[in-house]
């Protein structure tokens, strides 16, 4: 077994006279620096003036501008969205890194990519929660966590993944299991993770089983509960005891129809397409036409985006959840006014 790292096994001594600044306040920024605050770390949230830096102060954090943070600190985390790093990590970022510092990432996709290459002075690791930032704060909060990453790729001071350790201990990942990898292999497992089953794989899944039944004639709110809001419910079962403790909940029928149909619906064909999305990750395909989706200003990531929003499983959850006031209000709706904004 891979060896897993827990908060007693980790000493954080090594990050606690250094300064972190956190770059960026979205989903992953505000979950790292307010907990690495409240573990006691001095933390400095580095961002452009705007709606994040508005709420940070609001929390109670320090803020400067990002060269400002970078160069009164001795680990730099860029959480900024992927496809903003490379230039603000020219512009801002290098500049101003004090040599010896450590230069750390929430995931690899801009250093494996090249898109960021750091100067040879520096440390640079990465700790990569695997988790949505609104849930390493709120776990963290419930005095739980969500399991980290680390993976260092340059190591100046000897203590990189010291450092890495602690800062993963600081924002609740001890408490879930820090394992170690690399920046190639915490890269291609998340893009394939969330492509082919989290994200991607899950919603087309949620999509066509809700299509098949209102095709068929069945009421939208019926197939909603269904296919969208028992799964939350079926994957807590998962994440508490496997599919096995899922399956010890469901009835003998589900189970049985579990057995018979479900390889009925994902088969040796999806795997396959799994496998050619996996060999567009691993070849670099799927990050070039990323890179250059966003150097155009994405009209089809915005375009797929209006078209889903306005797909009628979410038209009818949208009701549905108002109806169910103990179900939590996303915070994530500000995303939509914000875009890229202080979730
Ligand atoms: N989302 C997640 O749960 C996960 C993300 N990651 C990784 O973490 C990193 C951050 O992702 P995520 O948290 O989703 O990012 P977000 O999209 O939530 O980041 C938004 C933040 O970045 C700021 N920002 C954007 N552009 C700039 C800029 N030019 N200058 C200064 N600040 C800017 C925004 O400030 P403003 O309000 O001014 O726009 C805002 O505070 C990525 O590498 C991602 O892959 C890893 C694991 C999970
Ligand atoms: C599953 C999506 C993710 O990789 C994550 C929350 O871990 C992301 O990039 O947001
Ligand atoms: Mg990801
Ligand atoms: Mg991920």
């Amino acid at each position: 077994m891979a060896k897993v790292f827990y908060h007693n096994d980790i000493q954080e001594e090594v990050l606690q006279n250094k300064k972190v600044a956190v770059v960026g306040y979205g989903s992953q920024g505000h979950a790292h620096a307010q907990n690495l605050k409240e573990s006691g770390f001095d933390v400095v949230v580095g961002l452009r003036k705007g709606k994040s830096w508005n709420k940070a102060e609001e929390d109670g954090m320090e803020v400067k501008e990002v060269a400002e943070a970078v160069a009164a600190s001795d680990v730099v985390m860029v959480l900024l969205p992927d496809e903003h790093q490379p230039a603000v990590f020219e512009e801002h970022i290098k500049p101003n890194l004090k040599a010896g510092a450590a230069l750390a990432f929430a995931h690899g996709f801009n250093v494996h990519f090249k898109q960021v290459v750091p100067p040879s002075d520096v440390d640079v690791f990465l700790v990569a929660p695997k988790g949505p930032g609104h849930l390493v704060r709120r776990t963290f909060e419930d005095g739980a966590g969500v399991p980290s990453l680390i993976g260092v790729e340059q190591d100046v001071t000897g203590e990189a993944k010291n450092i890495a350790l602690a800062y993963a201990k600081g924002i609740g990942s001890g408490r879930a299991g820090v394992l170690e990898t690399s920046f190639q292999e915490e890269t291609e497992t998340d893009l394939f993770g969330e492509q082919a089953v989290l994200c991607g794989g899950l919603s087309s899944l949620v999509k066509a089983g809700f299509e098949t039944l209102t095709e068929a004639g069945y009421q939208p709110e019926v197939a909603y509960f269904e296919c969208m809001h028992e799964l939350k419910l079926i994957v807590d079962l998962m994440y508490e005891g496997g599919l096995e403790y899922m399956r010890y909940s469901i009835s003998d029928t589900a189970q049985w129809g579990d057995f018979v149909s479900g390889p009925r619906v994902i088969d040796e064909d999806t795997k396959a397409r799994m496998k050619d999305v996996l060999s567009d990750i691993q070849t670099g395909k799927f990050a070039k036409g990323w890179i250059l989706e966003n150097k155009v200003n994405r009209p089809e990531f915005n375009a797929i985006n209006d078209m889903e929003n306005k797909h009628q499983i979410e038209k009818v959850g949208r009701e549905l959840r108002e109806l169910m006031p103990f179900v939590k209000k996303p915070q994530s709706k500000e995303k939509d006014v914000v875009t890229h904004g202080s979730r």
